[in-house]
C-alpha cells in the first residue's frame, strides 16, 4: 500500500503550550502547570519552545469548570471573529485572548503542539484525545507514547464527529491534542493521576525532541476509538432524570458493551438495556461535567488507523 511507503514531510514543532485549567477544577492539570511557570526545568527540551499557560484562571480561582460558559467550546470562528467587548462572556473574551496569543486558528502563525490538560470522574485511565484521523504527527506522537509508558496503556479516543466535535481550546494549534486522565474527582488531587499525566507529558516531549532533530518515524498502525454517539440518561417529561449508570456498566468504561447489555438502573430498580445494533467501547461513563450536557457517556468504535512515515522537512 502506498500509504505505507510514502514519507510525509512536515514542519518541525518549535512552538508548544501546554494548557492546564481550561476547566477549573480539574486539578492535575492546573497543578502541573503551575509548577512549570514556576520552574519549566522539566518541561524544556533541545530545539523546542515550550510554553505553560493557564487557560481560566478565573475558574481556577473559584475550582469550577468554568465562570460563565464552558471555554473547552469557546473556540468557534463566530466568538473569534465577534467584536472585542466587556459584553462578551468572560469565556469568549478568554478564547479571543488565547487565540491572540497561540493562534490565529487555522493559520501559518499558530503555535504547532497544544497539550490541553484535562481530568475526568470516569474511570477512563490515561487517555489521549485526537481530532484528525488524518493529523500522521499525532498518530505518530501516540505511537510512541503508547510504546514508551509500556506496560501500562493509554488509549486514544478520536473524535472527529461532524456533529459531536466541539471547538477546543487546543483546536488553535497545527496539532491539537487533549490528555484526559481519570477516575479524579473535581477539585481533588490524587497522586496517581497527577503522575500518570505528568509521565504522557515527558514522553511527548521527548518525541517532538527526537522529530525535531531529524529522526524518521517509520509507517505504524494506531488503534483509536472513534466517537460514534452521544448517549443521554433517560429523563421524565420535565427533564428530570429518571435512572442512573448500571453497575455492570459504571466503571467499564473501555470495555465492550453488547447489545441487551445492562446499561441504565432505574430508582425502583429496574435495569435499561443496551439497544444498539453490535458491540460499542463506551467511555465518559458517569462524568460529573457531562450531566448538564445531557450525555451519560459516549459510544466509540474501534479502529485501527495508519500513521505514514515522517520526517522534518
Ligand atoms: C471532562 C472533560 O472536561 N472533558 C473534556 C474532553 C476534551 O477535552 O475534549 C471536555 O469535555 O472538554
Ligand atoms: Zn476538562
Amino acid at each position: 500500500m502506498s500509504s505505507f511507503n510514502t514519507i510525509v514531510s512536515l514542519e518541525e514543532a518549535r512552538r508548544v503550550a501546554i494548557f492546564g485549567g481550561t476547566h477549573g477544577n480539574e486539578m492535575s492539570g492546573v497543578t502541573l502547570v503551575n509548577l512549570w511557570v514556576k520552574n519549566g526545568a522539566e518541561i524544556q527540551r533541545k530545539g523546542v519552545e515550550t510554553k505553560p499557560f493557564i487557560t481560566n484562571p478565573k475558574a481556577v480561582e473559584k475550582c469550577a469548570r468554568y465562570v460563565d460558559t464552558d471555554l473547552n467550546r469557546a473556540f468557534t470562528p463566530e466568538n473569534l471573529s465577534a467584536p472585542q467587548g466587556d459584553n462578551q462572556p468572560y469565556e469568549v473574551q478568554r478564547a479571543q485572548e488565547i487565540n491572540g496569543i497561540f493562534g490565529p486558528k487555522g493559520s501559518p502563525d499558530a503555535y504547532d503542539v497544544i497539550f490541553d490538560l484535562h481530568n475526568t470522574t470516569s474511570n477512563m485511565g490515561c487517555t489521549l484525545i485526537l481530532e484528525s484521523s488524518k493529523d500522521h504527527f499525532n498518530l505518530q506522537m501516540m505511537n510512541y507514547i503508547k510504546k514508551a509508558i509500556a506496560p501500562s496503556s493509554c488509549l486514544v479516543l478520536l473524535n472527529e464527529h461532524p456533529l459531536l466535535k466541539y471547538s477546543t481550546s487546543r483546536s488553535i494549534a497545527k496539532h491539537p491534542v487533549g490528555l484526559e486522565v481519570g477516575p479524579q474527582p473535581q477539585g481533588v488531587l490524587r497522586s496517581n493521576i497527577f503522575e500518570a499525566m505528568r509521565v504522557i507529558l515527558k514522553h511527548a516531549l521527548d518525541f517532538i525532541e527526537l522529530f525535531n532533530e531529524g529522526m524518521e518515524f517509520p509507517s505504524c498502525t494506531v488503534e483509536v476509538f472513534r466517537v460514534l454517539e452521544r448517549i443521554d440518561y433517560p429523563r421524565d417529561a420535565n427533564g428530570n432524570i429518571i435512572a442512573m449508570v448500571h453497575p455492570n456498566l459504571q466503571d467499564c468504561d473501555w470495555e465492550p458493551l453488547n447489545p441487551g447489555d445492562p446499561m441504565f438502573q432505574t430508582f425502583d430498580g429496574k435495569t435499561i438495556r443496551f439497544q444498539g445494533s453490535g458491540t460499542v467501547y463506551p467511555t465518559f461513563i458517569n462524568e460529573a461535567a457531562y450531566y448538564e450536557k445531557q450525555q451519560a457517556f459516549v459510544t466509540t468504535r474501534r479502529e485501527s488507523l495508519v500513521a505514514s512515515s515522517i520526517r522534518k522537512v
